[in-house]
């Protein structure tokens, strides 16, 4: 009766809680050494048993060389394939966007900066769901899905209520004010692109206020000892017009195509760009809002994302 008592007892959501309450974060869960992870991260068969990919025969989200986007002779064939690419995948990656890699490198290498510091120092940060400043918290579907998931997050948000710029972690801070500047920057010229793509002039969508609600999330997927039980990120499709995504070289994300999924294969110095939920409905559902999800991470080496997102209301 103890036995079966002691099952009984175990609630994963107290258990969640204790451990949301320690403010170590999934990071420092990982790097305690454990070799188990704790049931609240444990996701039923179904969500986890199709973890595998259908890459090979699906050959990959499109890469686009937006090098010659200005250029009057060249342009219209980049609509053609940035255009193509959200309407049959949703996703596509950019080469030659117009960021120096040097300054994608240094803004992951902040954010990996962010991340690494110790408990004690992270800690300061850490709160749950707001709308507007500062947030860094671990497994943030936790809440929502009830489902606990093997990642933290450091969220800024830029509009409509900025977060306060010394609330932005200092060892991060300048990176993250600049790669607001970059990222604006190359969601402009793709929802440019994407407009053209529509048969729109070049403005519409950007008339439409895609700024007005943006957030600066970054993601760390540290290594998960028992990847196959658990996610990174659940699937979801993104709110917002587009979703302009920096990755390090640690695989992960993958994106559902057909009935199947497919990895987007971390390339340096690109840039992965996703359609937003409210993009699909301007567009008349041209344009395709595509699930996606992070698969929980069997490397020693941390995944790290950052993601822009831009709403228009
Ligand atoms: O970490 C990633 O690569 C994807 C994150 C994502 O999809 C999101 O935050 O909406
Ligand atoms: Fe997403």
């Amino acid at each position: 009766m103890a036995a079966g008592g002691e099952t009984l007892s175990y609630d994963p959501m107290e258990e969640a809680k204790e451990f949301d309450n320690s403010k170590i974060g999934v990071k420092g869960l990982s790097e305690s050494g454990i070799t188990t992870i704790p049931k609240f991260f444990v996701h039923p068969p179904e969500v986890v048993s199709n973890h595998k990919s259908s890459t090979a025969s699906a050959g990959g989200i499109p890469l686009i060389d937006l090098s010659d986007a200005k250029s009057e002779l060249h342009r219209p064939k980049i609509v053609q394939q940035i255009s193509d690419a959200a309407r049959t995948w949703g996703f596509f990656q950019l080469i030659n966007h117009g960021i120096p890699v040097s300054k994608l490198d240094e803004t992951i290498a902040a954010y990996r900066a962010f991340f690494d510091q110790p408990t004690e120092v992270k800690m300061n940060h850490y709160r749950r769901e707001e709308s507007h400043g500062v947030l860094y918290a671990s497994n943030n579907d936790l809440y929502r899905s009830k489902m606990a998931t093997w990642h933290d997050t450091l969220q800024v948000w830029m509009s409509p209520e900025p977060a306060k710029v010394e609330d932005i972690p200092e060892v991060c801070r300048k990176e993250v004010v600049e790669w607001e500047v970059h990222a604006n920057m190359v969601a402009e010229t793709v929802l440019g692109l994407l407009c053209e793509g529509l048969g729109l002039e070049a403005e519409k969508l950007k008339n439409m206020g895609y700024t007005k609600t943006r957030a600066i999330v970054g993601h760390c997927y540290p290594y998960c000892p028992q990847p196959d039980l658990t996610i990174g990120l659940s699937s979801h499709s993104d709110y917002g017009m587009v979703t302009v995504l920096l990755q390090n070289e640690v695989p992960g994300l993958q994106i559902k195509h057909g009935d199947g999924w497919v990895d987007v294969i971390p390339m340096h110095g690109t840039l992965t760009i996703n359609v937003g939920d409210t993009l699909q409905i301007v567009s008349n559902g041209e344009y395709k809002s595509v699930e996606h999800r992070v698969l929980a991470n069997p490397l020693k080496e941390p995944r790290i994302s950052i993601i822009e997102f831009f709403n228009a209301g």
